[in-house]
């Protein structure tokens, strides 16, 4: 038996009377690619806070990494990376500071941090950029070198909040290729997209529909069973069935 990286059960929240996160239960396994899906407001960013260690679940178990998320949210927060398109890198800093800025607060040695810089220059071909600011980047280069940032303290797990949000297909496959490298490295890649194409790539999809996992399985699956082209289908069809039986 495989043992899950994220174990969750029953996760609720509740922000006054209104139910969030209803019930949620799922497990992701080392070195898996999660899609989390859903439209706008289904729950996604709420349960992705809460695995992260950033918001507190009102019930249910959750354990992130082996730690529990009521008591080890410390724990958490060193053992996972983490990025969303709202907090990222400091637009009127260099490459070479945010690097070494991000280095710092996860607790490199200077070292460390050097020798990190180097090789992450060299990966993304920006060795001769180093010294520009973040603000010059075209969008895309911003998404790679913030993943690659998130990467820098070797974390097991990596929460990506609609990371590549803006930026062309061939620019988004590019970054998914970052993505299948850190998987075929072992790490765990949680992923929320509002990209039909991008949960093609995800080796196994939740999809969200008003707080609830409405559906959880390889993309493959799920096209089978509900007799879709692709996934874009598969989700307007969930969509459809959620507004008929409201
Ligand atoms: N702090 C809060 N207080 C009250 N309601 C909240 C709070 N945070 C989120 N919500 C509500 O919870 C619901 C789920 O929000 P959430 O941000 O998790 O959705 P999402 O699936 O991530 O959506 P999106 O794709 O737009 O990011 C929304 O109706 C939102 O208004």
């Amino acid at each position: 038996m495989k043992t899950p990286v994220i174990s969750v059960k029953n996760l609720v929240k509740k922000f006054g009377s209104f139910v969030a996160n209803d019930h949620l239960t799922f497990d992701v396994y080392r070195g898996e690619i999660f899609g989390f899906l859903g439209a706008n407001g289904a729950g996604k960013t709420t349960a992705m806070r809460i695995l992260c260690g950033l918001s507190a679940p009102t019930s249910g178990e959750l354990m992130v990494g082996g730690y529990d998320v009521y008591s080890q949210t410390e724990q958490i927060k060193r053992n996972i990376g983490y990025m969303s398109q709202k907090f990222s890198l400091y637009e009127d800093m260099t490459i070479a500071e945010n690097i070494r800025f991000y280095g710092g607060i996860y607790g490199l040695s200077v070292k460390e941090r050097k020798a990190k810089e180097e090789v992450l220059l060299s990966k993304l071909s920006l060795q001769g950029e180093r010294d520009k600011l973040i603000a010059s980047l075209p969008l895309g280069w911003k998404q790679k070198l913030a993943f690659s940032v998130a990467l820098l303290h070797d974390p097991q797990i990596i929460f990506l909040d609609e990371p590549t949000g803006g930026v062309d297909p061939i620019t988004r496959r590019q970054f998914w290729d970052f993505i299948y490298e850190a998987s075929a490295d072992g790490k765990t890649i949680f992923v929320t997209t509002h990209y039909m194409d991008e949960a093609e790539y995800c080796d196994r999809v939740s999809i969200m529909v008003d707080g609830r996992i409405a559906a959880l399985d390889t993309p493959e699956k799920l096209k089978k069973q509900f007799e879709a082209a692709d996934m874009n289908e598969v989700f307007l069809k969930l969509a459809r069935k959620a507004k008929a039986t409201e």
